[in-house]
């Protein structure tokens, strides 16, 4: 995917301003920056989530606005916007095929085999009845994880899988991105900090105040060098034409 220059307003206020992110084929990236920076505005812009004001958001190739091949994207949105509470792990997982399935057809062998797959692949097979309240942090998000690798996506899309997951399954979650990678799958994840994904990661971007801040891989997300807080005032918003 590339998005070039890329600007979002959202209820009328300047986002994100000339962000530029680039990720290929079996390639890690992380988006960092402090709350509120436009991490979560700008993975949600390169789903088509959110609206391009300004610039160019590419997905294999084809701009955006034109991109119908969504099964060659998965996306795992923030935990907390997830608000289930009697579904099953098998019930989840199957939710990611529906936008794959023609309309008034139950489940082809496909599709189960489809969701068994993917529930092996994040190691929670033995799970499947299990109800998702009932799972822990870790596991609750290797749950949205194969519910986006359901469709066998080439790109996965994370906003902060790694909150409110304890250390240890946040190594086990590493490891299985960093499986994920080496098959050829390109992430872009969203993070507060690096912690085991700094050893799985190709290249970060930070973002400052809706602007990109550093291409360098820093230590902390909390890095937000003034002089561009300074030069991103709201007003001083100058969308380039284009993009959509
Ligand atoms: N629908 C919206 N309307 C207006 N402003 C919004 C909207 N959604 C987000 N924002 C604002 O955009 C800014 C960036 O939000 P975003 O969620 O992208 O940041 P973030 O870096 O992901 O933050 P966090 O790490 O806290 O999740 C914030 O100031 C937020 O209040």
């Amino acid at each position: 995917m590339a998005a070039d220059g890329v600007y979002v307003s959202l209820g009328g206020l300047p986002i994100l301003r000339d962000v530029s992110l680039h990720v290929g084929r079996g390639e890690a990236v992380a988006v960092l920056g402090g709350n509120g920076s436009g991490k979560s505005t700008l993975v949600r812009a390169v789903v088509g989530l959110n609206q391009v004001q300004g610039g160019t958001v590419r997905l294999f190739g084809q701009p955006l606005q034109d991109f119908r091949q969504w099964s060659r994207v998965g996306y795992v949105p923030q935990h907390s916007s997830l608000n289930v509470s009697n579904a099953t792990v098998q019930e989840i997982v199957a939710s990611g095929r529906l936008p794959h399935r023609r309309p008034f057809r139950w489940f082809r062998r496909a599709d189960r085999a489809a969701v068994a797959d993917a529930l092996q692949l994040v190691g929670l097979a033995d799970r499947a009845k299990w109800p998702f309240r009932s799972l822990s942090g870790g596991q609750k998000q290797r749950t949205l994880i194969a519910r986006a690798l359901s469709t066998q996506p080439e790109l996965l899309v994370m906003d902060e899988p790694f909150a409110g997951v304890d250390l240890h399954s946040q190594a086990g979650l590493a490891n299985l991105l960093a499986g994920l990678r080496a098959d050829g799958l390109g992430l872009v994840i969203v993070l507060h900090e690096l912690g085991p994904m700094a050893e799985v990661l190709d290249r970060t971007i930070t973002l400052c105040d809706g602007r990109l801040a550093d291409h360098d891989a820093p230590t902390s997300t909390m890095d937000c060098d003034p002089e561009l807080a300074e030069h991103s005032e709201i007003g001083l918003l100058d969308p380039v034409a284009g993009g959509e």
